[in-house]
């Protein structure tokens, strides 16, 4: 039986345990911060609890075009979506529901994993030579573990900046914000990738004044610009004021407030600041270097397609990999590292079939080839945009902003990409992710039943006009 030690329970790390344990594997799993990794306890499990409740918020600031009327009933919580309408957020209920979530599917995960089999060590470990992994207990005792296969899946954690240091309380990273008992003031997001745009529309829509602080021409570098541009409207109109083209050199404590000091000399006030500026990978401490894995300049474990590190028998998952930094991707890389280490079918990753959401509101979903790639040249393509003003369901549930785009081979017609920018493009993408993981034609997506009047709808008229050979947009 081959003995398989996992360091880290997230989702890289349990998933993969999983798998092991099914393939016959002896498998100990090592962490001492709890199952599910920053997942589940501090990443994406509970932002998007929080963003549940600022879902809500969302709908009910935007009900009263559907001709819903509420009245303040003055009970004075804390915190004010809209106080002329009565709505308002209690902060400390919405975290301890976060909380609780959080540490229940954290739980659950344990139990599912006792009940395969897998031997859970609550430690830290790191490798001694290839074939050896070494746990330190809390109390300091250690405990030499034998492997013939070692998965490392340590994950990675907030950067800071030597000018900005995190102290829990006014300056925080995305760890602390479950702490908070009452909304920011004025909440300052330094950083606009996902995880900036993701809280700054969250913290907006649970009522709170929020500036967003972008180094660069808009926000969402990283995602669609069609797709990042409705962001920024939805913002601007909504009062979230975004700051382009500024990025912070300090962020200091003042009494009650916080000071951010851009680089061109502008100081931005606030009662709170999120720093939101990246992610630096968990592989310092480790014993790498008693082994043959390689690192890249950004601390990154080099992994090959099937998660092969440069050490025979260590692999490599998640975002210790800096592959692509989602939970899924970590799952499915921990998964592939089992099927391919104890010999059964293994497909290697494959990039373009996986479907990414940003959650904000509204929602950012996509898949496959992107508009970047298409604007390069690299991908010949047909793509057609369809605006969400036009579809029946949309107009009403009062949604107006978004749209649906579809990419397809120019000659084949088969589906190649997608971005959906609504409220649940997470759901909606999934049409758009099967044709192409199934290499669906077009008008093969176009040919089933929508229901009507349905988002869906747009999907389907999407790939519909793109039957022929016209580029529309
Ligand atoms: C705010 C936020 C929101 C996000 N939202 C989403 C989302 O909506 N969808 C999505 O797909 N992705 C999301 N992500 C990304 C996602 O959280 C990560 O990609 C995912 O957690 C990576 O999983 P992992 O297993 O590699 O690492 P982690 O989840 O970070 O787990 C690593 C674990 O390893 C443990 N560990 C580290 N070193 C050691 C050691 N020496 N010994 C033992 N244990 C160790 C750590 O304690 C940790 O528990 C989000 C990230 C953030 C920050
Ligand atoms: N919904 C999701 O799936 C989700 C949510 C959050 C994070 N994630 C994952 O985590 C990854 C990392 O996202 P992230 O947003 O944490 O990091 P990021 O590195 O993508 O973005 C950080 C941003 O901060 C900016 N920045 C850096 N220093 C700055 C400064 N001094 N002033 C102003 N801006 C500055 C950078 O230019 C960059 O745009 C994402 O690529 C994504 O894969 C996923």
């Amino acid at each position: 039986m081959d003995r398989v030690v996992i360091i880290g329970g997230g989702p890289g790390g349990y998933e993969a345990a999983l798998v092991a344990s099914q393939l016959g594997g002896a498998v100990t799993l090592v962490e001492d911060q709890g199952l599910g990794g920053s997942a589940v306890l501090t990443g994406t499990v509970p932002s998007k609890t929080l963003i549940a409740t600022a879902e809500v918020m969302s709908e009910v600031r935007e009900s009263a075009e559907l001709g819903v009327r509420l009245h303040a009933d003055g009970d004075g919580c804390a915190g004010t979506a809209d106080p002329d309408r009565g709505v308002t957020v209690d902060l400390a209920a919405v975290n301890a529901r976060v909380l609780d979530l959080a540490t229940k599917q954290s739980a659950d995960i344990t139990e599912r994993l006792l009940g395969e089999h897998v031997t859970l060590v609550d430690g830290r470990a790191r490798l001694d030579g290839p074939e050896h992994v070494v746990a330190t207990r809390a109390d300091g005792t250690e405990e030499v573990l034998d492997a013939d296969i070692v998965l490392v899946a340590t994950g990675s954690r907030p950067r800071e900046l030597d000018t900005a240091r995190l102290d829990g309380e006014r300056i925080l990273s995305w760890r602390h914000l479950y702490a908070l008992t009452e909304l920011p003031e004025r909440l300052i997001v330094v950083g606009s990738g996902v995880t900036g745009a993701e809280f700054a529309s969250a913290y907006d829509a649970l009522g709170c004044e929020v500036v967003l602080v972008s180094s660069r021409d808009r926000v969402l570098p990283g995602e669609d610009a069609d797709a990042a541009q409705v962001l920024e409207d939805v913002f601007a109109r909504r009062g979230l004021t975004v700051m382009s083209r500024s990025r912070a050199a300090s962020v200091l404590r003042d009494g009650d407030g916080v000071v951010v000091t851009l680089t061109d000399g502008r100081k931005v006030t606030g009662s709170h600041c999120l720093l939101a500026v990246g992610s630096i990978p968990n592989t310092e401490d480790l014993g790498l270097e008693t082994t043959r894995v390689e690192t890249d300049r950004y601390g990154s474990i080099v992994v090959d397609r099937v998660s092969r590190t440069k050490a025979r028998g260590i692999y490599a998952a998640g975002d210790c990999t800096g592959v692509l930094p989602l939970a899924s991707v970590a799952a499915m890389q921990g998964r592939i590292a089992m099927y391919h280490a104890l010999g059964d079918a293994v497909a290697p990753l494959d990039l373009l079939t996986v479907s990414s959401n940003v959650f904000t509101s509204p929602e950012i979903a996509t898949v496959g080839v992107s508009q970047q790639q298409v604007d390069d040249g690299l991908v010949p393509v047909r793509e057609v945009v369809l605006r969400l003003r036009g579809n029946p369901r949309a107009k009403m549930q009062g949604n107006r902003d978004g749209f649906v785009k579809v990419f397809c081979r120019s000659v084949t017609g088969i589906v190649i990409g997608g971005v959906v920018v609504a409220p649940r493009a997470s759901e909606l993408i999934y049409p758009i992710a099967l044709a192409i993981s199934q290499r669906l034609t077009v008008d093969q997506l176009s040919a089933s039943f929508t229901v009507y009047p349905s988002l869906s709808g747009s999907i389907a008229e999407a790939a519909r006009r793109l039957h022929g050979t016209r580029s529309i947009t």
